[in-house]
């Protein structure tokens, strides 16, 4: 049996990535993602993170719920930072930063899982991929609201040379991407982009994707 269906297909899935956890959505997350998928995400990572979070059996409820939607719609579920959480839920995948340990070490804990990894600049983009990420995440593309402890603004730029140098790895753009800026990430070279704002704060999230998706062409 295939237990990672989604490899092979890294690059399309990253189209249109939704990132969200409790405290980014005023409605539930669980309606919120629904719409979002009606609207055309292509993936979802689950960062249950920043103050007010779910921490323990109400976190790992809340994945639950969240992946049973994901798995329903064929959408590849990626949680962030926490490798025994994906282990213990079986998740499609695990989202790495350069502050959450060894990406070789992360690697081998997850097997096969699809493993992202975030990258702001060339050197890192080559390690990271060295190391074992199927993906990376590269920003902040703009100024964020959603994580405050962002490192400054590398503009769609820092992906234009990444792919200058050759770097052919799947990767989207994230940070303060919305409708109106995500053509220049798109422009640069990203396989697709990465939010968390423009669609969980949006007055109508299957609206905001759908705008967003048709960006990303
Ligand atoms: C797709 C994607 N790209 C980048 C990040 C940021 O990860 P990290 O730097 O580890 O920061 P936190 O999200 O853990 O605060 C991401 N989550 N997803
Ligand atoms: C998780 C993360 N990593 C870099 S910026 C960011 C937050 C992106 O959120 P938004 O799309 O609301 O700017
Ligand atoms: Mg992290």
């Amino acid at each position: 049996m295939n237990k990672q269906p989604y490899k092979s297909d890294i690059r399309r899935k990253l189209r249109l990535y939704l990132v969200m956890g409790s405290i980014n959505t005023a409605g539930h997350p669980v309606e919120v993602l629904q719409a979002a998928i009606r609207g055309g995400i292509t993936m979802f990572q689950f960062r249950e993170k920043g103050s007010g979070s779910l921490e323990g059996q109400a976190k790992y409820s809340l994945g639950k719920q969240l992946q049973q939607v994901c798995r329903e719609r064929g959408i590849p579920f990626i949680v962030n930072d926490d490798v025994e959480l994906a282990l213990e839920l079986e998740a499609d995948g695990v989202h790495i930063g350069q502050e959450d340990g060894p990406i070789s070490v992360i690697r081998r804990q997850i097997g096969i899982k699809l493993l992202g990894v975030s990258a702001h600049n060339v050197e890192e983009a080559r390690l990271a991929l060295e190391q074992g990420a199927d993906y990376l995440g590269v920003g902040p593309m703009y100024v964020t609201r959603s994580k405050p402890d962002a490192r400054e603004v590398q503009g769609p730029q820092v992906i234009q040379r990444i792919r200058e140098a050759g770097i052919a790895v799947p990767l989207v753009g994230i940070g303060g991407i919305f409708a109106a800026n995500a053509s220049s990430v798109m422009q640069a070279g990203a396989d697709g982009i990465a939010v968390v704002s423009a669609i969980t704060q949006a007055a109508v999230v299957e609206e905001a994707a759908r705008q967003l998706l048709a960006v990303t062409i």
